[in-house]
């Protein structure tokens, strides 16, 4: 099998104020179709650095990064989002929800940018929100949900699309650990019925007795992989 996501001898050099500060240095990392894998690792070991690279929202500063058969980091920046918005489903801090929009309008919005028609953006993106238990609250604003029920809408936005790829930064962060439970629970779920492939960063040792595959960085370097039989 081919993997669908692979990083080659990737290094990311973040320079500013005469400082550099090397976020990854020489990662390799293969993803296959179908994976439930974590990155962990300290605060400032690389994770969102990796995850970022990954989905093609910035460019190593040396190294190759592949989605399937497309060098991400030969495309400019069109060409990536084009990429983005059709392959890869980002669950990500900075990726808020839309205030004015409705969890609904939320949930079906990357398919609008997609051009998906509205019946098609409608069914799928209740049908994620069932899927993630909170259909019911369809209607509401951002505001009006707790900070979980917002995590759960936006990683319906993501699933309503269908990507072959999730890439999620810290998804638990902001839950309570029976809210974070619950949603990797989810997020493995849909892992084993949907094929989604997983790839996402935490710091909590708890979720990790979840995963079957385990990245650990430590200063920008991959410093071991474990794999367990979960
Ligand atoms: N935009 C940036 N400009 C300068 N330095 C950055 C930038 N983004 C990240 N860094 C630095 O790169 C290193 C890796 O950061 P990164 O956010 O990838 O780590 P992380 O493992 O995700 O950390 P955390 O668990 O705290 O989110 C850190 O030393 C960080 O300070």
């Amino acid at each position: 099998m081919k993997p669908i996501l692979r990083a080659r001898n990737v290094s990311k050099v973040y320079r500013g104020d005469g400082v550099e500060t090397w976020a990854l240095r020489g990662v390799d990392l293969e993803i296959y179709p179908g994976e439930f894998t974590a990155i962990a690792g300290p605060s400032g070991s690389g994770k969102s650095t990796l995850l970022h690279l990954l989905g093609g929202l910035d460019l190593p500063t040396e190294g190759e990064v592949w989605l399937e058969e497309t060098r991400l980091d030969r495309l400019n920046a069109t060409e990536r989002a084009r990429v983005r918005l059709h392959k890869i489903g980002f669950v990500f801090q900075s990726y808020n929800l839309i205030p004015v929009l409705t969890a609904l309008e939320n949930a079906a919005f990357v398919l609008e940018l997609r051009g998906a028609p509205r019946q098609e953006r409608e069914r799928r993106a209740l049908e994620a929100l069932e899927v993630l238990g909170v259909r019911a609250l369809s209607h509401r604003r951002p505001n009006q949900l707790s900070g979980g029920q917002q995590q759960r809408v936006a990683v319906a936005r993501a699933l309503a699309a269908r990507p072959q790829v999730v890439l999620a930064d810290e998804p638990t962060a902001n839950l309570d650990s029976r809210t974070g439970l619950a949603l990797i629970e989810h997020m493995k779920r849909l892992n084993q019925e949907h094929g989604i492939t997983f790839v996402f960063s935490t710091h909590d040792p708890r979720l990790l007795e979840h995963v079957r595959r385990t990245v650990h960085l430590e200063d920008g370097r991959v410093a071991r992989v474990e794999e367990a039989s979960v």
